[in-house]
């Protein structure tokens, strides 16, 4: 088909899965009405069951951290009460963008506002002002208003369509902001950190493909990460739409994201004792997008369980994670490139403790940017320079109140001044840097890790701390200024390289540096691999700075009964050398506690928020070798599926947030080795059983290897008369290393190529779950052995291959493309175009490309394609030619070109009959019934 973001397979389960979190189980209400006051819905227009739209804590910990004003507070609360707007963005690759916004403008927009001037009660709907080039837009019907209402019928049908098709994406309005501050640019190598289930993703991956020609690839590409393995197929499900072959989807702790970087003087830097120069030797990255796990408070609206979940220690128990996500990102970010901060929490120790941390810890290396003059429609609120800890009931203004008691998981770095008061020899202080997410507690101290019974605890300083950082250059966009989820956003920038000496290497441990001290350094943000060998090589350079040369020779003494320790030296009883302290725990941890069963369960249910027990335990088992698969998703895990008429008004959720993981396990496809097929019988040997697969030192993930197997790769060219000045060489990859029986070949970058070797080379550090383009798809029907070429071109892989194909494809008049639409199989006869039937009849049997023609132009021998092309795949049986295209695809296809013929912009589609149209056999291509046209065993080929 002719273009990025066509329709394709992988969204046919979203209409089946979306979770209506505003319906609520029995159980579920049951269960409130005991526990947490209830309110009536404030929305007149629906009609469902009272939602626990209060939670007595949140009042109070929001009142006092000053979000909004006292005068502000009730409208505040009143729009976090209603359910949120449905808002989507249109997909600026997508072929048909433009025509898309152009009826959105000029037909619904205009429609429903005469409708509302009549005295309608139709609310409107319109673009997000503050997104560029109208692209994004907002609605906010309620289903009896649908259901009255024609032109909204009509808009309702025309966004489900768009949204299965992928030419619009359903995407909270504030969800769609911290990438537009990314900045971003085709040429940029981008890492979004934390990126399940994908739609910032989606449009970092737009904003690479801006102003690129079809059939041309951008020299960026967008690295994908989550933790979690069932989110990265939702990912993979949500980025497919985009046909893109610069995108690789990793499976990593953002925390311990690789490094991937080539020493000069190794000798893999050689082949055949040639000095190499890698085209990309060290993995950094331009752009860094760190949409960290959140409480997720900000969603409320969408997500109306939180406020029964909701409690102080969800964003305690994030902060030192966020810290850690964000020095990671910073140290893989490029010296002079972005990399923004955010979070769907209001929260001030998610959002502003943690930007001040990582200022903090980078010194003058990173800077807090300005950017109140972008985005200048967008209402934004300025970050908080001061704001209070809770714990235990109790307030913190500073950490100073900790050492007085024993608080779970407080940290420093979690007040506005981040100042550590409390001394070496203090027996009081905390950390939770040993802590894991499952120690973090309800901010409740309960479980095992009881507070000291010591009556000092009970008293505390709540004299205010102000942070130095100009934290005000954050943003906190909140839900009343323009009817929107909240969210926090911030911008930073790479001065210079992260500095790498932390105040714990010295004997003090001691932070003398001011929170404005630009040269102090931290090495958090670093793994192992980066640290280099003391020489500040590999990507950290020591600054080039006359100050850095000076330093104060004052030696330190610990205060700790380090004499204890004990160091074995080799010239004392000839031996190896060797340390050793041992250490005894005398009562429990001051900083770790426990978790309640039941508040983990809250946590891993939360949409987007808390990286949850099941993403570490995947984790565990994956490094530990068992096979990582979709379908153990449990009943448990796996949302409810909602009815189509969701897809309107508040329940209109983000597409791939709502979506069964372990119903899109085709999504991350197994690449099951092709078992040999007997051309005689068609039959296959084998069982099919599939093996544990390995992927580097990766198991239980499929391999990925370069596709290197010329015969098929030439037999390919030749069937399809493949250009060759197009790059196949080293661009095609498979996850299946027996090359000889693969199924499916996927088409990278030069990028994504790149880094690819660059992986190679570093020993596979990336665990790579998803990679490039499907370009090429084996046919096992019995019926396609007959074909000369077992490959057909994928509908993804069309848009690129689309201009260098020169055999297989023909043009068809507007009519007789429309009646393949329409008919899906038509006989060569029966083509209204008898040339064309002639044509196709001499076409070799298998995959073909069908073009629609454009004007009335008389067909040519080789159509010419530009970047207005609409193409679709078809299969050249023995009498016919058959669609290779759901019939969903079909259906908006005709739609689109009906509209456009509307306009007058379109193909003259005149409306004949074919003479007979009559398929031979029953078109397995049906989508709505079969689904999936691109996996069809072809029972239709003629
Ligand atoms: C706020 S959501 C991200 C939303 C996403 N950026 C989007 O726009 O669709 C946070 C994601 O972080 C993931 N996550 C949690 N802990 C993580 C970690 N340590 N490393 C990487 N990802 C993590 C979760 O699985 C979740 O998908």
């Amino acid at each position: 088909m002719g273009g990025r973001g066509r329709s394709r397979t992988q969204r046919k389960h979203f209409r089946q899965s979306r979770d209506n979190v505003w319906k609520r189980s029995r159980s579920d209400s049951q269960q409130d009405d005991e526990n947490t006051n209830t309110t009536k819905n404030p929305n007149p227009h629906h009609n469902w069951e009272p939602f626990a739209t209060q939670n007595p804590s949140f009042d109070e910990y929001y009142k006092e951290q000053g979000i909004v004003s006292p005068e502000e507070w009730d409208a505040f609360m009143e729009v976090l009460r209603r359910p949120l707007p449905a808002a989507f963005r249109i997909n600026s690759s997508s072929q048909f963008c433009g025509d898309i916004r152009s009826q959105l403008e000029n037909d619904f927009m205009k429609c429903l506002q005469a409708e509302a001037a009549d005295g309608s009660e139709v609310d409107g709907v319109g673009p997000l002002l503050w997104y560029p080039e109208n692209l994004a837009w907002q609605s906010n019907f309620s289903r009896m208003q649908l259901r009255k209402n024609q032109t909204l019928e009509r808009f309702h049908e025309f966004l489900k369509l768009e949204n299965e098709i992928g030419n619009i994406t359903r995407q909270e309005a504030v969800s769609m902001v911290p990438p537009l501050f990314l900045d971003v640019c085709p040429d940029h190598f981008v890492l979004d950190m934390c990126a399940a289930p994908g739609s910032k993703t989606f449009q970092l991956l737009e904003m690479i493909y801006h102003s690129i020609d079809p059939g041309s690839l951008p020299s960026g590409l967008v690295i994908a990460n989550d933790v979690d393995v069932q989110r990265c197929n939702l990912l993979i499900h949500q980025t497919k739409r985009m046909c893109t072959a610069n995108l690789i989807v990793t499976n990593h702790e953002a925390q311990h994201f690789p490094s991937c970087h080539l020493n000069k003087n190794r000798a893999d830097a050689f082949e055949n004792g040639v000095a190499m120069e890698p085209s990309v030797s060290q993995l950094l990255f331009d752009r860094v997008l760190c949409d960290v796990p959140c409480s997720g408070d900000g969603t409320l609206r969408k997500a109306p369980d939180i406020w029964r979940k909701w409690n102080v220690g969800m964003g305690n128990g994030l902060h030192g994670l966020q810290v850690q996500i964000g020095m990671r990102g910073l140290s893989l970010l490029k010296v002079g490139g972005r990399m923004v901060y955010s979070t769907c929490s209001m929260n001030p120790v998610e959002n502003e403790a943690v930007v001040a941390e990582i200022l903090r810890r980078c010194g003058g290396s990173v800077e807090l940017l300005d950017v109140s003059s972008e985005l200048p429609q967008l209402v934004r609120r300025p970050g908080l320079k001061k704001w209070k800890v809770r714990d235990k009931g109790n307030w913190l203004a500073s950490y100073k109140d900790v050492s007085k008691f024993c608080p779970a998981g407080i940290i420093p770095s979690m007040f506005p001044s981040g100042k550590n008061y409390v001394d070496n020899a203090d027996k009081n202080h905390g950390t939770v840097l040993g802590q894991t997410q499952d120690d973090v507690g309800d901010g409740n101290s309960a479980n095992g890790f009881e507070p000291k019974n010591d009556p000092e605890s009970l008293t505390y300083d709540l004299d205010e701390e102000v942070s130095t950082f100009p934290l005000e250059r954050c943003m906190r966009i909140v839900p009343h200024d323009q009817n929107t989820g909240a969210f926090f956003i911030a911008v930073l920038a790479k001065l210079s390289p992260l500095p790498g000496i932390i105040p714990s290497m010295f004997p003090s441990g001691k932070n003398y540096v001011d929170n404005a001290d630009k040269n102090h350094g931290t090495v958090l943000g670093q793994t192992q691999d980066d640290v280099g060998d003391g020489n500040s090589a590999n990507g950290f350079e020591p600054k080039n700075d006359p100050e850095a040369l000076t330093y104060d020779l004052d030696e330190e003494v610990s205060t700790f009964p380090l004499e204890r320790c004990m160091r074995i030296v080799p010239h004392d009883q000839n031996t190896g050398a060797f340390f050793i302290a041992v250490l005894a725990k005398l009562s429990p941890l001051p900083a770790i506690q426990k978790k309640p069963a039941s508040l983990r369960r809250q946590l891993n249910s939360s949409n987007d928020s808390i990286p949850d027990k099941l993403a570490n335990e995947m984790k565990e088992e994956d490094i530990n070798g068992s096979e990582i698969n979709s379908a153990d998703v449990t009943e448990e895990q796996v949302p409810e599926a909602a009815s189509d008429a969701d897809l309107m008004g508040s329940e209109l959720e983000e597409a791939a947030l709502d979506t069964d993981p372990s119903k899109i396990y085709e999504e991350n496809e197994p690449e099951e080795t092709e078992d040999p097929v007997d051309k005689e019988t068609g039959s296959k040997a084998g069982g099919g059983k599939r093996k544990l697969q390995i992927q580097g030192k990766w198991r239980g993930v499929d391999p990925v290897v370069f596709f290197t197997n010329n015969a098929i790769v030439d037999s390919i060219k030749i069937f399809y008369g493949i250009d060759e000045s197009f790059a196949f060489s080293g661009h095609l990859v498979t996850r299946n290393s027996d090359t000889d029986h693969v199924k499916r070949i996927y088409y990278v970058s030069k990028s994504v190529k790149d880094v690819l070797e660059l992986n190679f080379k570093r020993g596979q550090q990336l665990k790579i779950t998803s990679i490039g383009l499907k370009m090429f798809e084996r046919q096992s029907a019995k019926e396609c052995l007959l074909s000369p070429c077992a490959f057909r071109i994928s509908s993804e892989g069309l848009p690129l291959l689309l201009p260098r194909i020169t055999k297989q494809i023909l043009e068809a008049s507007p009519v007789d493309f429309k009646h393949l639409l329409q008919y899906k199989t038509i006989k060569f006869a029966d083509f209204v175009d008898a040339e064309f039937g002639e044509k196709a009849s001499k076409l070799m049997l298998g995959c073909c490309v069908v073009v629609l023609r454009k004007d009335d132009r008389s067909s040519s021998d080789l159509p010419q394609v530009d970047a207005s092309t609409i193409a679709i795949g078809c299969w050249r049986g023995r009498t016919n030619i058959s669609v290779m295209v759901t019939a969903i695809d079909c259906r908006e296809m005709l739609e689109r070109l009906s509209v456009r013929m509307e306009n007058g912009n379109g193909p003259v589609l005149l409306e004949t009959e074919p003479s007979i149209v009559e398929s031979e056999e029953p078109n397995t291509n049906d989508g709505e019934t079969k689904e999936d046209a691109e996996t069809m065993e072809l029972a239709t080929v003629g």
